[in-house]
């Protein structure tokens, strides 16, 4: 007998984006359906391109033509970083997430090369360059160590860390931890920096999976795999992110968490571009006001001067 149902399952063609990939397929595996699922990997024109993100239209460029593979039907289910998604335009009609996986480590990591005396930024000399090509994490470094010098390194995560070991030229570079364990690469994080030196990336650390919304049979299969505590989290931020109209490479920062007591807890920084200046703001609310709550952080920043931050031109 062949499976009941089969489903094409695309992703980018990076290794991260591989593994998160087959974790999906296993995850779809174990959910008890007979199915056949084939991964896909689609190769866009941002992992081909080597200069700067922005000039090709940002990280939305990856987005956009997988997108236009998912609605066309090449492929029925496709699997994101949430971080990744861009919070200033609405996903293309006729999709939706319809699973985010179980929120992952949501903390950045610090590598160091080989031989390297240091163990942590506090240690590094000044003048010390640091890769990273958040401009998120770049504020935040320099709000700690201003004496710093950060230089933008790009590329997925295993292209990153061969450059950063054959050339040389940095003595450290920040990235996920999230990330380096979905290519087996935990063991080169050396430091792990805490939430409050390097507030995450909204939707940090969470899959999104991803189908046409017409695709009921697909979309309730996924929704075996949906964790409700995430998806209220990554609501609380998305809704801050789109509030404040942040684009791909904002300098916004966003975590929410359940509290304790059960109630929502969300904190939102947006910086400056040298990390001296910055706002801040963090409210809580009941665990059904996920968008409220998301509205209520972005209007308290915008208060505070998030969007002359974000424009570039608060002094
Ligand atoms: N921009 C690339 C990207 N998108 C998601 C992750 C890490 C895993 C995650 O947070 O989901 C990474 C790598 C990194 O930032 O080091």
């Amino acid at each position: 007998m062949p499976p009941d149902l089969r489903i094409r399952v695309g992703s980018r063609t990076s290794p991260m984006a591989v593994a998160q990939a087959e974790h999906v397929r296993d995850l779809l595996f174990r959910s008890g359906e007979d199915l056949d699922v084939e991964l896909i990997g689609i190769e866009t024109s941002g992992d081909r391109w080597q200069g700067d993100l922005a000039e090709l239209g940002g990280k939305g460029t990856f987005l956009k033509e997988i997108d236009r593979h998912l609605l066309r039907g090449d492929i029925d289910v496709a699997v994101h970083c949430v971080k990744d998604v861009p919070g200033d335009v609405p996903l293309p009609e006729g999709t939706t997430f319809a699973a985010y996986l179980p929120r992952e480590d949501v903390h950045d990591v610090v590598l160091f090369p080989a031989g390297s005396p240091y163990r942590g930024l506090d240690e590094l000399p000044a003048g010390a360059r640091i890769g990273t090509a958040a401009v998120r994490r770049k504020a935040q470094i320099l709000r700690k160590r201003p004496d710093l010098h950060v230089d933008r390194i790009r590329g997925n995560v295993n292209s990153r860390i061969a450059r950063f070991d054959s050339e040389g030229r940095l003595d450290a570079m920040v990235l996920a931890r999230a990330g380096l364990r979905r290519i087996g690469m935990e063991h080169r994080a050396v430091e792990v920096l805490s939430l409050d030196d390097m507030c995450p990336a909204v939707g940090a650390g969470v899959i999104g999976v991803q189908c046409r919304t017409a695709d009921t049979g697909i979309v309730e299969l996924l929704r075996l795999l949906d964790d409700p505590r995430t998806r209220t989290h990554v609501t609380a931020e998305r809704t801050m992110l789109r509030d404040l109209r942040g684009r791909c490479n904002s300098p916004i920062a966003g975590h929410c968490t359940t509290t304790a007591d059960g109630q929502l807890s969300l904190l939102g920084m947006v910086f400056g571009r040298d990390g001296g200046h910055f706002a801040c703001a963090q409210e809580r609310d009941t665990l059904d006001h996920a968008h409220e709550l998301g509205a209520r952080v972005a209007a308290a920043l915008a208060r505070k001067g998030a969007h002359r931050l974000i424009a570039g031109t608060a002094r």
